[in-house]
């Protein structure tokens, strides 16, 4: 597709109920969509020989010329159309390591590994050049979810340019993403989830994809995962915590992988534990949500975070964001995501004051933690254009969106219920 005008491609972040880490071995997780989300601006370059990234997030830009890379590898391994593959496939891996060999942080090799990984799939040699620019209200590396929601950003955008999908489908009257495209991009993203940690269960992409709650399992056969979509998701009353220490989802998986090795029939035996707390946190939600269901739901979660400890993915600072929780006796609190650092939630008792909740937050904040407001449940990915009438100048530039200074300002200017000026496609 010819790009002629800029676009935006939004995906929400994920908070994981129940199940990180055993959802990467086959047992099924509960997640919920976040308000929290990253923004992705496609804008024609002004050499169209030339494919640039502007990740002002992660302090990272960089530049390619299309015809530098690897198409003759592409097209000898995979052929011209896009294949999805179970696993990366190695030749363009080790290909694309000639491109990406001036990059030497980890943060950025990841993000740039991931893009290019997918423009290979996605499009091709005589794709005109774009600026690619993305902001996001996610923290990073903070457990949720910033990785998959990038990923299905980029293939959602990509998916557009090397015209696999139709702008016309990806959102229908009702706002709701055409199945077939959904997949799509659930699919690549997944592929996007891979470059970034190795063996992603999938579940985040598949939130960041579609929106709402889920429970989601992985299956270990080239069968499709499951996805059951939880509708009547009940509203749960929680905090939202970061810790704000840095930890990267592929080095804590990787552990719980070493860990499997060494103690298998011990790390099996926790992985099933995890498993039989998610079904029985999926029949509670999925029942009227009553006083008791609530209660109960409050232990598992209890139960689900010394699970996660067991396994080695606490860190000091999660373990102070819950003794705290447990010292008012607020609620109760579990790491969610890879953990290691990054977030908790707190699910709060449903007598608590907000006097108590302020308190609470007071004494995180003298820690150095952050706490969100956010909103769990809300809208898969969305792709919007300007409006006929509006010049791009008239909204916004790449200069503006890559100037934005606050995770406020970017909801206010491009949150998805307050853009002016551009309709969904
Ligand atoms: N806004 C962003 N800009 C650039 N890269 C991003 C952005 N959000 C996520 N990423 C990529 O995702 C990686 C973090 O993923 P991960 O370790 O899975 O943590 P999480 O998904 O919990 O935030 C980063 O290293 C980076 O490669
Ligand atoms: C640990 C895991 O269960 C969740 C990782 O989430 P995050 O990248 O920390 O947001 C991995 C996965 O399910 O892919
Ligand atoms: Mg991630």
């Amino acid at each position: 597709m010819p790009v002629t005008s800029p676009f935006l491609v939004s995906a929400p972040g994920k908070v994981i109920l129940f199940g990180e880490h055993s959802a990467v071995y086959c047992k099924p997780a509960i997640a919920a969509a976040l308000s929290l989300r990253t923004y992705l601006l496609v804008t024609p370059s002004q050499d169209p020989d030339v494919v640039a990234l502007e990740f002002p997030d992660i302090k990272f830009s960089h530049k390619w010329n299309r015809n530098d890379l690897p198409w003759n590898v592409l097209n000898n391994v995979v052929g011209e159309k896009p294949v999805l593959t179970e696993e990366l496939v190695p030749e363009l891996v080790s290909a694309l390591a000639n491109n990406l060999d001036s990059i030497a942080s980890s943060l950025h090799y990841s993000a740039a590994y991931t893009f290019l990984y997918l423009y290979m799939s996605l499009c091709h040699k005589n794709t005109q050049g774009v600026t690619i620019s993305v902001r996001s209200t996610l923290p990073i590396g903070a457990g949720l979810g910033s990785s998959a929601s990038i990923a299905v950003c980029i293939a959602t955008a990509l998916a557009l340019l090397g015209e696999h999908i139709s702008p016309a489908l990806v959102r229908n009257e009702k706002l709701t993403v055409e199945t077939q495209e959904a997949a799509f991009i659930e699919n690549w993203s997944f592929m996007g989830e891979k470059c970034i940690h190795g063996t992603p269960s999938g579940i985040d992409n598949a939130v960041a994809t579609h929106g709402g709650a889920v429970m989601f399992q992985k299956t270990n056969s080239s069968l499709p995962s499951v996805r059951t979509t939880m509708r009547n998701f009940p509203s749960l009353k929680l905090i939202l915590t970061n810790t704000t220490q840095p930890r990267r989802t592929a080095d804590l998986v990787a552990g719980v992988s070493r860990l499997n090795n060494e103690f298998p029939k011990t790390t099996t035996a926790i992985l099933n534990a995890m498993e039989s707390l998610t079904h029985e946190a999926y029949n509670l939600m999925i029942k009227p949500f009553d006083k008791e269901a609530k209660d109960t739901l409050r232990k598992l979660v209890c139960i689900n975070h010394g699970l996660l400890v067991a396994i080695g993915v606490s860190h000091p600072k999660l373990e102070k964001v819950k003794m705290l929780a447990d010292e008012m006796a607020i609620g109760q609190t579990k790491l969610t995501g890879a953990g290691g650092g990054g977030c908790a939630i707190t699910l709060l008792n449903d007598e608590v004051s907000e006097e108590n909740i302020e308190k609470l937050t007071l004494l995180y904040k003298e820690e150095g933690f952050e706490t969100y407001e956010t909103t769990l449940g809300g809208k898969g990915v969305g792709v919007l254009i300007p409006e006929e009438d509006r010049a791009e100048s008239e909204i916004f530039s790449v200069k503006q969106f890559l100037e934005f200074s606050s995770r406020d300002q970017i909801e206010q200017t491009v949150g998805v219920t307050n853009l002016h000026g551009w309709r969904y496609w």
